[in-house]
């Protein structure tokens, strides 16, 4: 069966035409906050894209507050809006954190007195000494090297409006950050992106994907993502390369052909293969399948219609 039949494909130059008007040009304060996440960002992905994309989480807000408005009056009680939650999901390397951050800036820009927090489930990683005790070093990233549990139950937090404490993950370190925590406070959005966010793990009381409210999955030719994925490699050994604490410093002394064996057995062996087995088959559980192409251009996205 076509993976696609349940979507409807939507060219850019269509989905751009969704919402136009009354979209208020960006401010220059904006615009710096947002070339500050990555100066590469396309401003006309941001005027093209993002914006028709938040107002149709627009849309998906009112739902919930009516849905909770709703509730309440059949259980003759107030019941308190939920924060609504957006998981953000594809492979190692596709953009999924500078499109979950340049997310965070448009609508917090555009829902005014709105908190919205981001987290990455990286920090639901064990940690490096946890995974070598179960010989499953090389295998970061896949479903087993995530504390699930402890992600469901921070969700379930979040939805019953707790605030909560979560571990923090360094990719310079390659490893949870010993003593940090990231404090989330009760927000009224809250973002959660990582490769394993659609993934539903067995025998679960509760299913991951029941706590979003939006999903979006970034998707490109994997051709396109290793390019990418190597040219971050590159970016994390130059900024490796005066830092000893760095764990990507080690690399800087190898010769050029022991680091690109390096980096295509990790592509290879761990992240593509991760992308092939245990990320992409979730790629139908979004909602919106934004698709990428050379340079990050998005050329076309996917929205579910039942
Ligand atoms: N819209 C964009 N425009 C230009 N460059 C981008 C864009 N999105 C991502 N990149 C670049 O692509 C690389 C991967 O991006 P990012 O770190 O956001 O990916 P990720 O999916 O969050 O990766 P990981 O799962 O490993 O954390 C980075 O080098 C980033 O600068
Ligand atoms: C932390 C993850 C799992 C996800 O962001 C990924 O970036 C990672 O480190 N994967 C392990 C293989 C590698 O070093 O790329």
């Amino acid at each position: 069966m076509n993976e696609f039949i349940n979507f409807d494909e939507i060219s850019r130059e269509t989905w751009q035409n969704l919402y136009k008007t009354s979209l208020a040009p960006l401010t220059k304060d904006e615009l710096d906050s947002i070339r500050s996440l990555n100066d590469e960002i396309s401003l006309k992905d941001v005027s093209d894209v993002y914006l028709p994309l938040v107002h149709l989480l627009r849309v998906y807000k009112k739902n919930l507050e009516d849905m909770s408005f709703t509730k309440g009056l059949f259980l003759q009680k107030i019941v308190k809006t939920p924060p609504l939650i957006i998981g953000i999901s594809g492979s190692v390397a596709v953009g999924k954190s500078t499109t979950a951050r340049l997310l965070k800036v448009l609508l917090s820009r555009a829902f005014g007195n709105t908190s919205v927090a981001l987290v990455t489930t990286d920090g639901f990683l064990y940690s490096n000494k946890e995974l070598e005790s179960q010989g499953i070093l090389d295998q970061k990233g896949f479903p087993e090297s995530y504390d699930m549990e402890r992600l469901l139950d921070f969700l379930y937090k979040m939805k019953s409006g707790q605030d909560a404490e979560i571990p923090v993950y360094s990719h310079e370190f390659y490893d949870i950050v010993e003593n940090e925590t990231q404090k989330i406070a009760n927000p009224d959005i809250l973002i959660v992106e990582g490769i394993n966010v659609l993934q539903n793990p067995d025998n679960q009381l509760l299913y991951i994907s029941d706590f979003y409210d939006f999903s979006i999955y970034v998707d490109a030719d994997e051709k396109m993502i290793e390019k990418w994925f190597r040219e971050r490699f590159d970016s994390l050994l130059k900024m490796a390369k005066n830092d000893p604490q760095n764990f990507y410093h080690q690399f800087t002394k190898l010769s050029d052909e022991r680091i690109e064996e390096l980096i295509s057995e990790t592509w290879q062996n761990i992240n593509l293969r991760n992308l092939h087995e245990y990320i992409e088959p979730t790629r139908n559980r979004a909602e919106v399948i934004i698709h990428k192409a050379a340079k990050h251009y998005i050329d076309k996205l996917y929205l579910k219609k039942f």
